[in-house]
């Protein structure tokens, strides 16, 4: 076994709104040291984790974590329709194994995921189907949300079986860092929302979801102009989340609860779960060392977007 971790941001705001051309310029750089690092090891497959925006998951029975032994890419904001390459055996023993070292999570025999899954594969490969991938969610826009002490345990487990295994296994983590988008929430949701978010009346219409869709866009632009309602990048917690991450000892994040993490960073800044639950995976196989690290707050893709690739020490 062999482990590497690429753990980003990400906004499907990226091919919807203008970057200043210095921003831009970095961000591609930042995305072109990722693609060299996953082509330099060269993974077998995947562990992708990745948050879903109410398109797969949703209220009407909400699991923390879920593991897909076969998903399918909703393709919203544009990104890669189709279903995703997993491999369904090993998704199945390593859900097995997660649960029998006691950590409970729900499996999925058809996950549904969208950008938030699916957009770090575009960036790194250009396809979703370019490597055999376990999906594995774990819930970060919808409360109740569950202590980060069990997202890193969840981590754990699922380094230590990846330690049981011959494949050289690139953990990707998609998500954060601080932010707030107006992803519709059931603590101010309308009727209609409401019945969204429990997932009735099956897919949005494409009316509805181009509706859905420029509300957000909408909301990117107010926000770099410095006009909208949402709530603002916290790069001091993003900065002390990447500290934490690079130092290897996940522990003083047991202490932040989910209620400080949204009033510090966004309701969508329990995104950084994904990147517990990597680092976790990857420190489970033993010491690790950051080998590049980015970060900028970007108002433009509503994100305090980082973007870290990690080795076994
Ligand atoms: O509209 C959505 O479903 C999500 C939008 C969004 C915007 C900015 C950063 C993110 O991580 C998002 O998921
Ligand atoms: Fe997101």
């Amino acid at each position: 076994m062999s482990l590497a971790l690429v753990a980003t941001s990400h906004s499907p705001l990226l091919h919807h709104v203008e970057l200043a051309p210095d921003v831009s310029a970095e961000l591609e750089n930042a995305f072109e040291q990722a693609r060299t690092f996953v082509r330099e090891f060269d993974p077998d497959i995947v562990v992708n984790f990745g948050p879903d925006h109410y398109n797969g998951f949703f209220y009407r029975l909400m699991p923390p974590f879920c593991i897909g032994y076969s998903a399918e890419s909703i393709g919203d904001y544009g990104s890669q329709a189709g279903r995703l390459d997993v491999p369904e055996e090993l998704a199945r023993e390593l859900a097995e194994y997660v649960l029998d070292k006691g950590i409970d999570l729900a499996v999925s025999l058809d996950m549904q995921v969208d950008h938030g899954a699916v957009q770090p594969m575009e960036i790194l490969y250009g396809d979703i189907t370019a490597k055999p991938l376990v999906p594995v969610f774990l819930n970060s826009v919808a409360p109740p949300f569950t202590p980060l002490s069990r997202v890193r345990l969840l981590g754990e487990a699922i380094g230590r079986f990846l330690a049981t295994r011959d494949e050289k296994v690139l953990l990707i983590a998609s998500g954060g860092l601080s932010h707030d988008p107006p992803v519709p929430r059931l603590a101010t949701a309308t009727p209609d929302q409401r019945s969204m978010l429990l997932g009735d009346g099956g897919p949005l219409s494409p009316d509805a979801r181009a509706a859905r869709q420029q509300r957000v866009i909408d909301a990117a632009r107010e926000f770099a102009a410095g006009t909208a309602t949402i709530q603002d990048l916290a790069p001091e917690w993003d900065k002390e989340l990447l500290r934490i991450l690079a130092s290897g000892d996940l522990s003083p994040l047991d202490a932040w609860t989910p209620e400080e993490m949204t009033r510090t960073a966004g309701n969508s800044s329990h995104e950084v779960r994904t990147w517990i639950a990597a680092y976790a995976a990857l420190g489970a196989a033993g010491p690790y060392a950051v080998q590049y690290s980015y970060y900028r707050p970007i108002r433009e893709l509503i994100a305090g977007f980082g973007l870290t690739t990690a080795l076994p020490a």
